[in-house]
């Protein structure tokens, strides 16, 4: 099966073209190929599949296998998949996720993508302002959003220092999230400027989450920490998040997409 290797700021993926390929069971494959000592080595999964009522359907697999619906970092990849690929033949088209049709623009140099903007869509909120979590007898107070897929942003200093492997999973599998949760944790620099570390349902901590980018944005807009526009720091490299609060309530990430190698892997005993 032939393969590409994409990443934006550092959450790397496996794509698949399926306009070309046939994937006889993603779940599998996500698994066989994530694993960094054993596989490829990613963050997971990603199929470039054709659609009925978009340009091209994205589906998102974790490195468990578990399937989201949305990805971020993923969908720009996509984006400049396809556009530098010629699956489309435009700077503007329309992918179809699990969480609705994404619209993405492309800006080009030397026909190719560099940058891309994703409409991520209206934003919901899912717990009270803020709701709080006891973990080992402490209370985490944090701010649920879903962008498609769930996740719940905790503010505090000094995130460098946060013991991420034993907060994350805390979050993860809490019984306050019965479909596991993404967890964000910011540290705010200024009334436009975030840093973040993040921990993904499905992956462990990633060194970036597009989604989790934007939900982290939102909750900070809407708790008064920031303006609508706020640049997000990630392990990675940084994302601009805008929220169109006032108007469309739409909010769009814009950020790079790289293609890193391409590669055929066996799976004839998957
Ligand atoms: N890295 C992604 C999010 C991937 C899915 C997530 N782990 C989930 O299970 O919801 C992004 O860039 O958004």
């Amino acid at each position: 099966m032939k393969f590409t290797k994409m990443q934006g700021i550092g959450n790397d993926y496996v794509y698949i073209n399926c306009f070309e390929e046939t994937v006889p069971d993603p779940v599998e494959l996500s698994k066989l190929v994530s694993d960094r000592h054993f596989g490829i080595g990613s963050d997971g999964l990603i199929l470039i599949c054709p659609s009925k009522v978009a340009d091209c359907r994205m589906r998102m697999f974790n490195a468990d296998g578990s399937e989201s619906a949305m990805c971020g970092n993923g969908i720009r990849c996509v984006g400049k998949y396809v556009f530098d690929h010629k699956l489309v033949d435009k700077a503007e088209f329309d992918v179809e996720t699990d969480a609705g049709i994404k619209h993405i623009k492309i800006t080009e140099e030397n026909n190719k993508a560099v940058k891309i903007t994703v409409d991520m869509g209206i934003p919901e909120v899912t717990s009270t302002l803020p709701e709080a979590i006891v973990i080992d007898g402490k209370d985490y107070e944090f701010i649920g959003i879903s962008v498609g897929n769930p996740h719940a942003v905790y503010f505090m200093d000094h995130i460098d220092e946060l013991d991420l492997e034993s907060i994350g999973p805390a979050f993860e599998f809490h019984e306050r999230f019965p479909e596991r949760t993404n967890s964000e944790y910011i540290e705010v620099k200024s009334r436009d400027y975030i840093r973040m570390r993040v921990w993904e349902r499905g992956s462990g901590e990633t060194w970036a989450c597009g989604t989790g980018a934007t939900a982290s944005a939102v909750a900070s807009v809407l708790s008064g920490r920031t303006e609508n526009t706020v640049e997000v720091e990630l392990k990675g490299g940084n994302l601009t998040i805008f929220w169109d609060r006032e108007k469309s309530g739409h909010v769009f990430m814009t950020g790079p997409a790289v293609e890193v190698f391409e590669g055929e892997f066996d799976i004839t005993n998957l």
